[in-house]
């Protein structure tokens, strides 16, 4: 059962981490993503995840295996998207956290979180075809981008990166990891760069204004009071 939330770039493209994990290891490996803050699921409050799985008996023997009376488990026949939500929703949780960093309120806040949602689901129709758009339904996809665009690590890292300017100057991605997550890693900053390395071979980086400020604001390659503004052209407003 994979949770690692990531992807990998390779030649031919680009892997999910569970496909990584089946070939090297010639075992299959199914995923679990959803509303998982780790803090919470230890204190064992009520929470729901996602297990995704490439056909129902697997799917239904990992529920059975993992669900209990606070850990509520789905399983959903769509393995890449849920995997593919896991990945893309720890990007749009560093542009909540500028949102909260630039002091803007909730509204701005669902704004991003609509607009996230949107990317992520245009990203999986271009480079994972054929999964089904009621998986961002489930926990993994609109659950999780809520947690984690509230309490989550890549949140932190949003907010932290506007408060450290000093002068038009701001910290990097590596120093506030040192700073705040001590021995922990921030997981949005590398997804970002591949997404955008993946835009960017396709010519696409205008379609995802979302993915594409966060990435460049994470590498110091825009000022992220500009995100605001990034987003007043989305093309979901067109
Ligand atoms: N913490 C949570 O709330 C939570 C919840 C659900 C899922 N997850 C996911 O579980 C995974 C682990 O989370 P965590 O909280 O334990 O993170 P963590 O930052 O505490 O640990 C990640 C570890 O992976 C190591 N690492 C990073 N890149 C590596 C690489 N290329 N090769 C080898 N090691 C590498 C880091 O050094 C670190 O020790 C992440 O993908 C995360 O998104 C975390
Ligand atoms: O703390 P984050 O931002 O890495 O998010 C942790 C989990 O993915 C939330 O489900």
């Amino acid at each position: 059962m994979g949770i690692i939330r990531g992807m990998s770039l390779t030649d031919s493209g680009m892997k999910l981490i569970s496909e990584v994990i089946q070939d090297e290891l010639n075992i299959p490996c199914l995923v679990m993503m959803g509303a998982n803050l780790a803090q919470e699921v230890a204190e064992e409050q009520l929470c729901e995840t996602t297990i995704g799985c490439e056909n129902e008996e697997n799917g239904q023997l990992m529920k059975e295996l993992f669900a209990s009376p606070y850990f509520r488990c789905t399983a959903v026949n769509d393995k890449k998207t849920v995997e593919l939500c896991g990945a893309l929703k720890n990007v749009v949780g560093i542009g909540a956290g500028i949102v909260d960093g630039l002091n803007f309120g909730d509204n701005t806040k669902a704004a991003v979180i609509r607009l996230g949602l949107m990317e992520m689901i245009k990203f999986a129709e271009e480079f994972f075809p054929g999964g089904n758009t009621a998986t961002f339904f489930e926990s993994c996809g609109i659950a999780d981008l809520v947690a984690t665009c509230h309490g989550g690590r890549n949140r932190l890292l949003g907010e932290s990166v506007v408060k450290s300017n000093k002068d038009g100057k701001y910290k990097t991605v590596k120093e506030l990891e040192k700073e705040i997550l001590r021995g922990q890693s921030f997981q949005g900053p590398r997804i970002g760069r591949e997404v955008y390395k993946m835009l960017e071979s396709k010519d696409m980086v205008d379609r995802f204004p979302l993915f594409t400020a966060v990435h460049k604001i994470c590498e110091r390659q825009m000022d992220p009071k500009e995100f605001i503004q990034c987003l007043r052209n989305h093309p979901e407003h067109m």
